[in-house]
């Protein structure tokens, strides 16, 4: 592909990208994949550079463009090198015309930054993000692994981490595909460790998705006990299982919850849970330097009914305590309306219960709650508390 070409290309893939933003459709890895698939003249080094095209210019427009053209325009407002390639070529674009619109450049949809916590370091939104690994205790010790991945560097405080440059292709290798290390971001990992489940105990990840913090539970429990992940979306729950299979977790069972129905479905564990984690949907306003076209997906509609979904999930997760069992709330958001707000708003439904108070290596307390965010510890943005009826 010329140059030109792959700048073409990149606009379409941007038009995709919008279209999808805007119908709650396919993320833009995914409309990247398929592009490719379909087109096998595309080398390696096309396909990198389109991508790198794709992601600049969604990471320099705060908000969803009017086309592919206009934010790859707004792109090459900055880069001249790509400005030049807006010209008529064979399988190019077109060139550019007198007032022709260009996205306009930003960090946060503007109608966002008044509702994110008061400590965020906004800049760091949208840093690039390293990998992180979570070495799997069911299969290995970090001491084993270390030796064998000669880049990694460990993370003070998150005892199985260990980090990676960014974009290591980790799923290549061998330690990866036998189960020994699982790719989760640290603040991930620290939110499993927060709930503290132990061997032997009855444990329920109720947000579970595709059980990333399901496996950092089992390896917590050391495959003793009961864990059940449980979700509305069978299709995330299907991938669990190819995953716990490779990470030695097959004691996992699943539970496929009907959403608006789940109180009922849960009836009968209500009373037995050591710990409960609810790692609710939220607006992943922490997760933007990995998917940073969730900007464009975000709308005060769906964040108010993201808000409503976290306190409904709360309030039919509570039951299923045991006395002195946890309740771990978390969001991969960072505005209080999720976070900080939500746990109070619990509190105040619930009498009788309390928040516990943490002393981590990483992050800071926020409310009755604690905070990880890009900027202050490296990790993707969090909010999460640990809750308990008081005894
Ligand atoms: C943030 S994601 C979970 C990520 C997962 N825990 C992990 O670590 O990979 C939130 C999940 O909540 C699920 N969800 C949404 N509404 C739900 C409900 N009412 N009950 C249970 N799960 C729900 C979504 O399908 C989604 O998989």
């Amino acid at each position: 592909m010329t140059p030109s070409a792959r700048v073409q290309a990149a606009i379409e893939l941007l038009d995709a990208v919008i279209a999808s933003a805007r119908d709650g459709g396919p993320a833009a890895d995914t409309l990247i994949a398929r592009y490719f698939k379909e087109r096998r003249y595309a080398g390696s080094r096309d396909r990198r550079a389109v991508r790198d095209h794709v992601y600049d210019a969604i990471r320099r427009a705060a908000d969803r463009p009017e086309s592919g053209r206009a934010a790859m325009l707004g792109l090459a407002c900055e880069h001249p090198e790509i400005a030049h390639l807006f010209d008529g070529s064979a399988h190019g674009p077109a060139p550019v015309q007198p007032g022709e619109a260009a996205a306009a450049p930003g960090i946060i949809p503007g109608w966002i930054v008044p509702l994110l916590a008061g400590p965020v370091e906004q800049d760091a939104l949208l840093g690039r993000a390293p990998v992180d690994l979570r070495v799997n205790r069911l299969k290995a010790a970090v001491e084993q692994v270390v030796p064998l991945l000669p880049d990694a560097a460990p993370i003070p405080g998150v005892p199985d981490a260990l980090r990676l440059p960014e974009g290591a292709p980790v799923e290549k290798s061998g330690l990866w595909q036998q189960g020994l290390v699982e790719v989760q971001d640290a603040g991930s990992q620290l939110i499993a460790a927060v709930c503290e489940a132990k061997p032997g105990q009855t444990v329920m990840d109720l947000c579970a998705g595709a059980g990333g913090k399901t496996l950092a539970l089992a390896a917590a429990m050391q495959g003793e006990g009961v864990l059940i992940a449980a979700d509305t979306i069978r299709s995330r729950l299907g991938r669990l299982s190819p995953r716990a299979e490779r990470a030695g977790a097959t004691f996992i069972q699943t539970l496929l919850l009907d959403q608006g129905h789940e109180a009922r479905a849960l009836e009968s564990l209500h009373g037995r849970a050591d710990v409960v984690l609810v790692d609710a949907p939220c607006s992943g306003t922490g997760t933007w330097r990995r998917n940073p076209e969730a900007r464009w997906r975000l709308t005060q509609a769906r964040l108010d009914r993201l808000v409503q979904e976290q306190a409904r999930i709360l309030d039919f997760a509570a039951p299923l305590l045991a006395s002195g069992g946890a309740l771990v709330y978390a969001t991969c958001a960072l505005t209080d309306r999720e976070g900080r707000d939500q746990v109070e708003s619990f509190l105040q439904r619930h009498d009788g219960w309390i928040a516990d108070t943490f002393a981590l290596p990483l992050g800071r307390a926020h409310g009755p709650g604690w905070l990880l965010t890009p900027g202050h510890d490296g990790t993707d943005g969090f909010t999460f508390a640990r809750l308990r009826r008081r005894p």
